[in-house]
């Protein structure tokens, strides 16, 4: 049986702004279908990865590759930004959005099948459960409804990666829920690699196969009982650090910055 080729290597990688060195030696090899989910707290990296596999920062050293070829590639790519309104004036469908994805990816090529383009467009909306919204203005459809329409948009092209910057901000969290579920089944159903940043890692628990935290230019990588310990997580902050399970959800207490990190903070 031949190992499948990783959806995204990254080794040896530093960045750099300036003197910042926001992370270095830093290595990552994403399985298809796996998800991976980026924690850690302000200004800790988390954005900079992603926009380094979107290829708009340079790494200082080291490699990517997606799909085992070197480099970024953008068009293995779907990408879902933070949750943040549409104004009420764009005249744009939740469906011109998904078409918008989908021709990203034909971009240079066109659509000579009409017929082809609607089915890429009508598997994303399916692929989110939004049938029943998809005609309405984007403006006046509720934040969880207008971000499962951003997922739509990126699974348009169908990636072999998606990548999720805070998808979840500023949902309720019946949606949090709903949207982490509906980027979970894509992930099974087409084993796209999902790298997910989040500052609350708990409506993405069930679905989380390892974390990557950062803190500081220090990082640790593994599965979530791996990292996500009083141990690790006091090694990380360089301050005493408790994570407790409650119930089903994880509870970060000890260090004042992880209000806003990882898990809930008392
Ligand atoms: N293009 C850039 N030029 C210079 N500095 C940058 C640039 N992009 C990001 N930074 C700096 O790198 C650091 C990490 O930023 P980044 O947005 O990756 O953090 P983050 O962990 O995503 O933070 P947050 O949780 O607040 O979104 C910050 O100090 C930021 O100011």
């Amino acid at each position: 049986m031949t190992a499948s080729v990783p959806a995204i290597d990254i080794r040896g990688a530093r960045l750099r702004f300036g003197d910042r060195v926001l992370w270095s030696d830093f290595d990552l090899t994403v399985a298809p279908g796996e998800f991976v989910a980026v924690l850690g707290p302000n200004g800790s990296g988390k954005t900079s990865l992603l926009r380094t596999l979107l290829g708009q920062y340079r790494l200082d050293a080291g490699t990517i590759s997606i799909d085992g070829r070197n480099g970024t590639d953008r068009s293995k790519i779907g990408y879902v930004p933070q949750q943040r309104p549409h104004d009420e004036g764009v005249p744009l469908r939740g469906r011109d959005l998904v078409g918008m994805g989908v021709d990203g990816r034909a971009w240079g090529v066109g659509w000579r099948n009409r017929k082809a383009r609607k089915a890429a467009v009508d598997l994303a909306i399916d692929q989110v459960d939004a049938r029943a919204f998809v005609d309405a203005p984007l403006g006046l459809l509720s934040g969880g409804e207008q971000q499962r329409m951003r997922v739509a948009q990126a699974l348009a092209s169908d990636p072999v990666v998606l990548l999720c910057d805070e998808p979840l901000l500023s949902l309720d969290p019946a949606n949090q829920a709903r949207v982490a579920q509906l980027i979970d089944r894509r992930r099974r159903a087409a084993a796209t690699a999902v790298v997910f940043v989040t500052h609350e890692i708990n409506p993405v628990l069930p679905y989380v196969d390892r974390v990557v935290y950062l803190v500081d230019g220090r990082f640790r990588i593994g599965t979530t009982d791996e990292v996500m310990n009083s141990a690790v997580l006091s090694e990380l902050y360089r301050t005493k650090v408790d994570v407790l399970r409650v119930r089903d959800r994880l509870v970060v207490v000890g260090a004042d910055e992880a209000a806003c990190h990882g898990a809930e903070a008392l």
